[in-house]
C-alpha cells in the first residue's frame, strides 16, 4: 500500500511499489486475453522442467566456486540500458565472454582490433558455452525491457541450461504462463508476497516441477521464509529494492545470523546483486553461498 498523500492520487513509495502497481495492470490485461484455465492447459504441454537446483549444486561441486546464474537482461531501473541491439539469442555486437578458472565471473572484453566486423555471438548460448550453470531471463517489459518471448526463444534455441523466469510475481497466472514458455524456475520476492501467497505459489511450483527462488533482503524477510516448509532455494539480494543501495556485506551478515538453520534445512543460497569482481564472488562464497 502507498502512503496517502492526502489527495486522491496515490504515489508509489519506491521503485518496487511502482513495478508491482504496473504489474497488477499488466497481469489483469494478460489474464483478460488468456484466462487462467487456458494458461494452465498450455503449461501442461510444455516440455518437462529441468532441474535448476541440481544444475547449481553440480556446478558448485565440480568447480569449487559458486555456480553462475547468468542474466539475460537488456536494462534495469538502477543501471538503465545495459545493452543496445539486444537480442538474447540473435546476433549482437561481439563480446568475448570467458569464465575464469579461479572464479565464476564473466569477464567481458571487446575485440577492438576488429570493430567494424565484430564476431557475432549469441548471449544465451555464449553464457552456456562458457560455463554458466543456469540462466536468468528478465521477462518484465516496462522496467527491464524483457519479455516472455525472450524466455521462450531461449528455451527453443537449443540452450540446455535450466532457465529462471525473473519476474515480479503477484499472481499464480504468471507461474503457469512462465512454465508454458519453458521456465524451469521462477523468482518469488518476499518483499512483494505475503506468507500465504508464498506457500500457495511454492505448492504450485512443486506441482509443475519448477524451482522457486525466494528472494529476501533483510532478516525479517529471511525469518519469514525460513518458517515456510518446502523452501529449497533462497536468494539474498544485496540491493535494497526500496532505496537501490547495494551492500555485499548484507549476504555475510544474514548468513552469519541464520547460516546454521539454512544449513540444517539443506537450503541452497544464491548471492544476488552488486557482484562485479572475483573478489566479490569469493567474499559471498566465504559467507556460504553456493551460487551467484
Ligand atoms: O536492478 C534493479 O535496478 C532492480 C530494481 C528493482 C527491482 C529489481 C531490480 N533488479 C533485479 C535483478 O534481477 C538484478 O538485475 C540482479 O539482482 C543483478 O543485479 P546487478 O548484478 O547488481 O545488476
Amino acid at each position: 500500500p502507498s502512503e496517502g498523500s492526502g489527495d486522491d492520487k496515490a504515489v508509489p513509495r519506491n521503485i518496487l511499489e511502482q513495478i508491482v502497481w504496473d504489474k497488477e495492470v499488466e497481469v489483469s490485461q494478460r489474464k483478460a486475453k488468456k484466462p487462467l484455465k487456458s494458461v494452465v492447459e498450455s503449461s501442461e504441454h510444455a516440455p518437462p522442467a529441468r532441474d535448476f537446483i541440481g544444475a547449481l549444486t553440480a556446478a558448485h561441486r565440480r568447480n569449487g566456486v559458486p555456480a553462475l546464474i547468468a542474466e539475460v537482461k537488456k536494462a534495469s531501473p538502477s543501471r538503465g540500458v545495459l545493452r543496445e541491439n539486444f537480442n538474447p539469442v540473435g546476433f549482437f555486437y561481439s563480446e568475448c565472454i570467458t569464465l575464469s578458472s579461479s572464479c565464476a565471473v564473466l569477464i567481458i572484453t571487446y575485440d577492438t582490433t576488429d570493430v567494424g566486423n565484430w564476431r557475432q555471438v549469441e548471449i544465451a548460448q555464449a553464457y552456456e558455452k562458457n560455463g554458466a550453470a543456469c540462466l536468468s531471463i528478465l521477462t518484465d517489459e516496462k522496467h527491464f525491457q524483457g519479455s516472455f518471448e525472450n524466455l521462450e526463444t531461449v528455451r527453443n534455441s537449443g540452450v540446455q541450461c535450466p532457465l529462471l523466469c525473473k519476474e515480479f510475481v503477484i499472481d499464480i497466472w504468471q507461474i503457469y504462463y512462465a512454465r508454458s514458455k519453458g521456465a524451469d524456475a521462477i523468482l518469488l520476492i518476499a518483499a512483494v508476497l505475503p506468507d500465504l501467497d508464498m506457500k500457495y505459489m511454492l505448492r504450485i511450483c512443486k506441482n509443475l516441477g519448477m524451482t522457486a527462488l525466494i528472494e529476501v533482503h533483510d532478516e525479517k524477510e529471511l525469518d519469514r521464509v525460513l518458517r515456510i516448509d518446502g523452501v529449497e532455494l533462497i536468494g539474498i539480494n544485496n540491493r535494497s529494492l526500496e532505496t537501490f543501495v547495494v551492500d555485499t556485506s548484507n549476504t555475510r551478515m544474514l548468513m552469519e545470523k541464520r547460516g546454521d538453520i539454512i544449513k540444517e534445512k539443506g537450503i541452497l543460497v544464491v548471492g544476488e546483486s552488486g557482484l562485479f569482481t572475483p573478489d566479490d564472488v569469493a567474499y559471498v562464497h566465504s559467507a556460504g553461498v553456493s551460487a551467484v
